[in-house]
């Protein structure tokens, strides 16, 4: 497998990454990309009170749910800033991330694999490619948390950094996911919670994305347009500028807050509040300077799936999902290519 990573620098473009300018993937659309006027909420997580949610005041947690409504409900991306997660953890972990794709390529042969199955496996552009073109992305997908022996003897014994900031990072990162989603099921006026047990009881799933800089970013796309699978996933890109999501019928950059992370939600979470919450398409743009790496961390594996009762009304807001085990998702998923409107498709109920 040749990696993008393996090279020391990219001087050109090879043909297989470059885009023809009629492609809707093809980055010509950075032209969209910014927009003084509108952006992706910043949401102050300070005094969120972690697992001990309790702790802070009702006036104050509500406060935090309700902006988190608003901004899933207008946008279904925003970014959390004072979260606590420690900037130790965050660079520590990062830092490990950078090591193991700067390893030589013999050493990260033996963790190549197309293999959707593989519980740890490293490749490059997607396993969902359109055709000929490929994208300027290497990356690792694997189960990240718990950190039970089952999931941990998959993981890389090198760089030697890699499982214990791998723990620490993904213990605080599930904390805040689970803060999250306990503070969104208050602000749907379900139970606290609610996505707790069954819905996110299940194996947290992480991807790290490489993009090396790319010498011609307007002809080749990092990641393709897709929307996530999972109730929501927590994103860490630090610095560097490449994320975009749809916003009113244009890409709109997700602006990098040192520090800050990107959360957005899955199918999943659009499935069980009855298209309350939707999942919202984004991809990843190329630069000719900065490596970018962004780490997704996607909590959820394996449960039962179907609109919450409570968010269903016969009169306003009708059943739109049947019920369906993850794993028959995910199947769905892949047999679709990602194709965010495609996979829904087998899941909805029509009324007439
Ligand atoms: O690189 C990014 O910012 C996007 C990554 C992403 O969308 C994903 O891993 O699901
Ligand atoms: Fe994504």
């Amino acid at each position: 497998m040749e990696l993008l990573s393996n090279a020391p620098a990219h001087h050109s473009v090879p043909d297989k990454y470059v885009f023809p300018p009629d492609n809707d993937e093809c980055a010509a659309l950075l032209a969209d990309d910014y927009s003084p006027d509108v952006a992706f909420p910043v949401i102050d997580l300070h005094g969120h009170g972690g697992s001990d949610l309790p702790i802070i005041s009702n006036g104050r947690r509500r406060q935090l749910a309700s902006e988190i409504i608003r901004a899933g409900k207008e946008f279904g991306f925003f970014q959390v800033v004072n979260h606590g997660v420690g900037e130790g953890v965050v660079r520590r972990f990062r830092g490990a991330m950078e090591e193991f794709f700067a390893m030589p390529a013999e050493e990260k042969l033996p963790y190549c694999s197309y293999d959707r199955s593989k519980r740890f496996r490293l490749a490059t552009g997607t396993t969902y490619d359109r055709g000929e073109t490929s994208y300027w992305r290497d990356y690792i997908k694997f189960r990240c948390y718990p950190a039970s022996e089952e999931n941990a003897r998959h993981w890389p014994s090198k760089p030697s950094n890699f499982t214990p900031s791998l723990m620490e990072y993904c213990a605080a990162v599930d904390e805040l996911a689970q803060t999250i989603l306990r503070l969104i099921a208050e602000g749907l006026g379900l139970d606290g919670s609610f996505f707790a047990g069954d819905l996110s009881g299940g194996d947290t799933h992480m991807s790290v994305n490489y993009y090396p800089p790319c010498p011609d970013p307007t002809v080749t796309m990092g990641l393709l347009a897709h929307c996530d699978r999972n109730l929501l996933t927590v994103l860490s890109q630090a610095d560097v500028a490449g994320l975009q999501a749809r916003h009113d019928g244009r890409w709109l950059l997700v602006r990098p807050i040192p520090g800050a992370f990107v959360v957005n939600f899955g199918h999943q979470m659009e499935i069980v509040t009855n298209g309350v919450l939707a999942s919202v398409k984004h991809r990843a743009i190329t630069n000719s300077t900065t490596t970018r790496m962004s780490v997704a961390v996607h909590p959820t594996d394996g449960c039962r799936i179907r609109p919450a009762s409570e968010m269903v009304d016969d009169a306003t807001n009708p059943v739109k999902y049947r019920e369906f085990l993850f794993k028959e998702f995910m199947e769905a998923y892949d047999a679709a290519d990602a194709n965010s409107d495609q996979v829904l498709k087998s899941f909805k109920i029509h009324h007439d």
